[in-house]
């Protein structure tokens, strides 16, 4: 390896010869690989090399275009240098030589015929004035090949540092050649620092080019990735690379490319990009006279805006700046300062922010890294609601919630009170195990409203993978946070009540336990640092009110059983059911199907009918549904504008009769088809309502 500063190339390079684009040190080019020579390069030295050293080309640009392409090695690309400056000559039959220069050879004939001493002399000084390639070392990134319309590769290649060809090793299958690294940076090391060393012609060029870079930029609107990336890499990039890599992002030609390539010497290329850079300038000054600024939404001008440079800086991480706002990503920044997350979560996405600025947006990633972003933002790190737990006023809606259950609702108010007296949410999770349909989870909704807190409800019946509690770690594809985390992000603050729902239904499989991750949930000496694997960092979820519901203890796991205060809810009498329909079912079922109570009117013996006759539950939820089938065929009955349907068995003692609506009744069999029941064989109390 030839050693000079920072970058390190081979000494003997493969060479890729290109005939469209000029790769320039600092920047990255797709080249398309179809010729045969360049086809054997990428098969035998990128495709089947392991090393990184063998993933390091030289790419010289090749002025014969690719459909001519003979036995022969076309000419490459050659740069005129003073001869003071070659220091080798090559020293086989040279094959400079043989190509296109008809100066070249007429030496070589001459040579040949007279083998003069003095011709040798001026033949090796003509190499050396006019036949030198430089080219660019290439790292390639990335090889991908396709075989339509006709085999062929694409390189995406990043070009590290000048080199000049010594020596032609070998011509076939590709070339090989012995190369001399031209780009000497420790020379420039004062550059940036003012070194007195430096000759003060090249520091003055530098700091010239500098700002007129500067004031390049500072025409092109910095919302627009590239031109916000370009404004970062002015400050970041050492000053000698700037006009490699200024080159390869203005509009130049091919020709210009080239004759920035052959500028060995460091202010010889800062004096030839200058030109190159006011005249870009020139034309975006000329297109902003031409063209009508265009405002958009957020108020900024597209493509160019006005007025002069950006002080230096201005994009950087801590500064709010008018061009901040119209950054997308400066935007997501300010939310994330602005979020209230802990240090370390912070820390974590100023760091992936950081990562997201360096990135196109086509980059999958990118979007991965976005969405991971808006989610912390949208996290309620700090946003809470205030406690209101008044202990009257919560028996007071308890009982107005919810019939019966006395034992239940006394246990909930001595913890609620026990709460409020202790100031804290340490102490057993509550965990209500009753028969379907009993209340478990309306009691814990009733919960919620007596504390003023959001209330979400997690469904745990048939989880079987612990990502669902947990989340996916973010190397998955697809990867998602948990459902405690989705849930912190629906209720949109950090102290809600989570009602798991069918704590008993969790099962395991091979994709883990759920069971077992929901133990550092509801261990409240842990959960304080809960780790979802999307997030990676901790959530607190002290201020977190859990509720579990069961069906029974026996399926849930010990260890989870031991963390909660089993709360047994038994079903209800057929009397409780009664008067459960009547203070609770049927109103809200008449409210659900726009009716009045004036319009339908149950009595107590008909509730009790149906509830001995087509339920056989011990909670309410089938009455609840067959009260609903009732309502929903009054619901036709009024909209149809019925008029009375009295059936001969309506005239028994259980009759409604209620003055003026007792004219539309709707008789045992037609109550009967309502509830679709087919055990039914009894006679049935009527059932009143009024048309609209
Ligand atoms: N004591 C009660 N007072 C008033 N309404 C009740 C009572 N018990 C149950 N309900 C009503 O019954 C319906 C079903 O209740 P809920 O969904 O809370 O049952 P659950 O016990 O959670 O059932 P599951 O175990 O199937 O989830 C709800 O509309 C609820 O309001």
């Amino acid at each position: 390896m030839s050693s000079s500063g920072d970058i390190r190339i081979p000494s003997r390079l493969p060479l890729l010869l290109t005939h469209e684009g000029v790769l320039l040190p600092g920047s990255t080019m797709r080249v398309s690989v179809d010729t045969a020579r360049n086809m054997q390069l990428v098969r035998s030295r990128l495709l089947k090399g392991t090393s990184l050293k063998s993933t390091i080309i030289g790419v010289v640009p090749n002025s014969r275009d690719p459909e001519h392409e003979t036995e022969e090695l076309p000419a490459l690309h050659r740069s005129v240098v003073p001869t003071a400056t070659v220091t080798p000559v090559p020293h086989r039959t040279s094959w400079f030589l043989r190509k296109n220069n008809r100066v070249s050879f007429f030496f070589a004939v001459l040579f040949l015929f007279t083998g003069h001493l003095p011709f040798k002399i001026v033949l090796h000084a003509f190499n050396g004035l006019l036949f030198l390639s430089i080219g660019t070392a290439g790292l390639a990134v990335q090889v991908v090949g396709s075989n339509w319309p006709k085999p062929h590769y694409t390189l995406l290649i990043t070009g590290l540092c000048r080199f000049r060809v010594e020596q032609l090793l070998r011509e076939r299958p590709f070339p090989v050649a012995v190369v001399q690294q031209l780009d000497k940076l420790e020379q420039y090391a004062g550059l940036d620092s003012g070194d007195a060393d430096v000759s003060s012609e090249l520091g003055e060029l530098s700091q010239r080019f500098y700002e007129v870079a500067l004031q390049l930029v500072g025409m092109l609107d910095i919302s627009v990735p590239v031109v916000a990336k370009l404004r970062r890499l002015l400050d970041s990039l050492p000053r000698e690379a700037l006009p490699d890599v200024l080159t390869s992002m203005i509009h130049v030609s091919n020709k210009e490319k080239l004759e920035i390539l052959d500028a060995v010497s460091l202010a010889e290329r800062f004096k030839k990009v200058l030109p190159l850079l006011t005249r870009q300038m020139e034309g975006l000054k000329l297109l902003q006279r031409t063209r009508k600024p265009r405002l958009d939404d957020d108020r900024r001008i597209i493509p160019i805006r006005k007025g002069g440079g950006l002080a230096p800086g201005q994009l950087s991480m801590e500064d709010d700046g008018e061009e901040e706002d119209s950054d997308d990503t400066s935007l997501l920044e300010r939310r994330v300062r602005g979020s209230n997350m802990p240090e370390a979560a912070l820390r974590v996405c100023l760091k992936e922010l950081k990562r997201l600025k360096k990135m196109p947006q086509s980059m999958p990633e990118y979007a991965l890294t976005r969405n991971y972003l808006e989610l912390m933002v949208e996290l309620p790190w700090s946003k809470s609601t205030t406690d209101c737990l008044d202990i009257r006023a919560a028996r007071v809606l308890l009982d107005s919630d919810h019939y019966a259950m006395e034992k239940l609702k006394r246990r909930v108010l001595e913890y609620l009170a026990v709460r409020q007296l202790r100031n804290s949410l340490k102490g057993p999770i509550l965990c209500f195990v009753g028969p379907p349909g009993v209340g478990k989870t309306s009691v814990g909704r009733s919960i919620a409203r007596t504390l003023g807190r959001e209330f979400h409800r997690i469904a745990l019946g048939g989880v079987c993978d612990q990502s669902d509690i947990r989340g996916h770690r973010r190397t998955y594809v697809g990867s998602m946070p948990g459902r405690i985390i989705n849930g912190l992000k629906a209720v949109g603050v950090n102290n809600p009540v989570f009602l798991l729902d069918e704590v008993d239904k969790l099962t395991k499989s091979l994709q883990g336990d759920p069971a077992a991750a929901l133990l550092e949930v509801l261990d409240p000496e842990q959960n304080h640092s809960f780790t979802d694997h999307y997030l990676n960092v901790p959530f607190d979820l002290s201020q977190v009110l859990f509720i579990a519901t069961a069906n029974t203890t026996a399926t849930i796991p010990p260890a989870l059983l031991d963390r909660m205060e089993v709360l047994q809810v038994p079903g209800y009498t057929q009397e409780e059911k009664v008067e459960i329909a009547h203070r609770h079912l049927i109103p809200h079922q008449l409210e659900q199907h726009g009716l009045t109570p004036q319009q339908v009117q149950i009595p107590q013996d008909t509730t009790l009918d149906i509830i001995s006759r087509y339920t056989r539950e011990a909670g309410v939820r089938t009455l609840e549904r067959k009260i609903g089938a009732i309502c929903r065929a009054v619901a036709v009955k009024v909209a149809e504008g019925h008029k009375a349907t009295k059936t001969p068995s309506s005239s028994s003692s259980s009759e409604v009769t209620t003055g003026e609506i007792s004219d539309t009744q709707i008789g045992t069999n037609e109550l009967m088809s309502w509830l679709t029941a087919p055990a039914y064989c009894g006679p049935l109390t009527l059932v009143t309502f009024l048309p609209l």
